[in-house]
């Protein structure tokens, strides 16, 4: 960290400021110029509260040179990881294709999704069986229900299961029944959530809050990382701006920076995104292109009868398309459709 102090800064504010930085026992390294005078610190400056020392008189900027999240910083962590759900990578060489409903309505639409997801070459099942919804009217998931529908349809399709979790209270029983939990865009900064998933022992995807920077996601990551679980999966699933025209409008930046930043792996979620049925292949073209390692997208075999975000979900005449994507596209990068661990 680096503190820049003003030509009006006296020698007391200068004092001042190494008093309290030593204090928080960090070495502090003072250069003196005939402008502005440079506080240099060396040490776990994570001690020190950077707004308190902007507010210290004298003081013009306070300057991070090094990332306020650690055990997911590719500072500290060079190779880009990988990360195995039931069996299934998600990291640099491949491209893993996650697809399903948006929520688990009944076993029969469940199963016909997964048989959609795999026929597009998915190598993992999503679908929700507690849903965050905007209306405390609509449609919230099966509950346990659900789970063990996606259970039964994981025996039935080889798919291993990608589910969200929304309170912190469900995730021992959610964990007991998924391979993957999900932290979706509504609870990305629900630390209290994310602690309990870093401490369920299974791996978590954790979607980019519609509102987060992308250092707050990667703090966000932190907190899971924090309770001893580096199994995390970053999924770019598109914030809020001024744009009407889509739901959310998709960050593509938004891959490359987490993946310069953080060694997790980081996908696209399309459907969320676009929020529209005709944006998603142009969107997971958009995604493989720009290097993310996966596609979360959502099928569905009726999707006029979908109980939720029925109007981005993928149809059965889709699904050659994607299908094509997934085995044209990430060649061209290098890269191999994700395969699954065990033929089933
Ligand atoms: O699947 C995700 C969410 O539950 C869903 O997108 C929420 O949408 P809503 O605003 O219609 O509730
Ligand atoms: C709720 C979901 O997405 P998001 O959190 O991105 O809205 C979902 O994928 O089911």
């Amino acid at each position: 960290m680096v503190i820049v102090m003003g030509p009006e800064a006296t020698q007391d504010d200068v004092a001042a400021i190494v008093a309290v930085v030593q204090a928080a026992g960090v070495e502090a390294f003072v250069s003196r110029g005939v402008r502005r005078t440079i506080v240099g610190l060396v040490g776990d400056v994570a001690q020190l509260d950077q707004g308190n020392l902007r507010g210290m008189a004298g003081v013009r900027d306070v300057m991070r040179v090094s990332t306020p999240y650690k055990l997911v910083s590719r500072e500290n962590h060079p190779e880009r990881s990988t990360v195995h759900v039931g069996g299934v990578p998600i990291g640099p060489d491949t491209v893993t294709l996650i697809a399903g409903p948006c929520a688990v309505e009944t076993p029969q639409q469940t199963l016909a999704a997964a048989l959609m997801a795999k026929r597009a070459g998915a190598t993992l099942l999503r679908g929700g069986a507690y849903k965050p919804r905007t209306s405390p009217y609509a449609f919230q998931g099966l509950g346990e229900a659900g789970l063990r529908i996606l259970a039964d349809v994981r025996e039935e399709t080889g798919l291993p299961i990608v589910t969200e979790v929304v309170d912190a209270h469900d995730v021992e029983l959610v964990a007991s029944y998924a391979d993957m939990l999900q932290v979706g865009t509504r609870n990305a900064q629900n630390f209290a959530l994310l602690q309990a998933v870093g401490a369920a022992g299974k791996p978590v995807m954790l979607k980019r809050g519609m509102n987060a920077t992308i250092e707050e996601w990667l703090m966000a990551a932190e907190y899971i990382a924090q309770r001893g679980n580096l199994d995390i999966v970053l999924c770019e699933r598109g914030i809020r701006t001024f744009e009407t025209a889509t739901r959310n409008t998709l960050d593509v930046s938004a891959v490359p920076v987490a993946q310069r930043l953080s060694h997790l792996p980081v996908i696209i979620d399309p459907s969320h995104s676009g929020g529209r049925r005709d944006l998603v292949l142009p969107l997971t073209r958009a995604a493989i292109a720009v290097g993310a390692d996966g596609v979360i997208i959502d099928v569905h075999p009726a999707p006029e009868t979908a109980l939720c975000d029925g109007p981005q979900a993928l149809v059965d005449s889709d699904l050659d398309v994607l299908a094509d994507v997934l085995h044209t596209f990430p060649p061209l990068l290098g890269r191999a459709p994700a395969v699954a661990a065990v033929a089933p």
